[in-house]
C-alpha cells in the first residue's frame, strides 16, 4: 500500500532531478556517506577503483550522488569523522581550504559522521534549500 501511494506521489509530483559530485580525499569516508543516504545502512568498504553512482530521493527531489565529473553549482562540505577526537574542526577545514575566498557560489561546511549518519541529511537539506529556494520544513 505505501510503496502504491509513494509511486503515485511521484507521477503526481514527479521529483526534480539535480546532480552532486562528490569528491574527496582518499579514505575520507565518500564511499560511506553515499552509501548511509542511499541505503541508510553501514558498509565494509574497500578504496575506490572507478566510480559510485547512486541515487537518493529526499524532499522530492532525486539525487544523482557520483564520485566524478566536476560540476559547479553550490558547493557543500562534509566535515567528516567527527566521531574521532583528532578529527579537524569545521572551522580548522573551512580555514584549510580557504572556503571564505569562494566568492562566486554558495558554500556550506557541515559537521557529519558517515558511520552513523549524524549531519548528512542536514548537509542534504541544505543543498535541498538552496536548488529548490525553498526553506527547510
Ligand atoms: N570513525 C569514522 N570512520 C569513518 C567515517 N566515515 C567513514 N569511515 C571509515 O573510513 C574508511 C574509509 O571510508 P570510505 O567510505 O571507503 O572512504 P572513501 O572516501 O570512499 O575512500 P576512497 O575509496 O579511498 O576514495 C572506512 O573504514 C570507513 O568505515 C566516520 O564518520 N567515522
Amino acid at each position: 500500500m505505501g510503496a502504491f501511494v509513494s509511486r503515485f506521489w511521484f507521477m503526481l509530483f514527479p521529483a526534480k532531478e539535480y546532480k552532486i559530485v562528490v569528491v574527496g580525499l582518499d579514505n575520507a569516508g565518500k564511499t560511506t556517506t553515499l552509501y548511509k543516504l542511499h541505503l541508510g545502512e553501514v558498509v565494509t568498504t574497500h578504496p575506490t577503483v572507478g566510480s559510485n553512482v547512486e541515487e537518493v530521493v529526499y524532499k522530492n527531489i532525486r539525487f544523482e550522488l557520483g564520485h566524478d565529473e566536476l560540476q559547479q553549482s553550490v558547493v557543500l562540505v562534509f566535515a567528516n569523522k567527527q566521531d574521532l577526537k583528532d578529527a579537524m574542526t569545521p572551522a580548522e577545514i573551512t580555514d584549510a581550504l580557504s572556503l571564505h575566498s569562494i566568492k562566486n557560489q554558495d558554500w556550506h561546511i557541515q559537521a557529519c559522521c558517515a558511520l552513523t549518519g549524524d549531519g548528512l541529511y542536514d548537509g542534504l537539506g541544505w543543498i535541498a534549500q538552496r536548488v529548490t529556494g525553498k526553506a527547510p520544513s
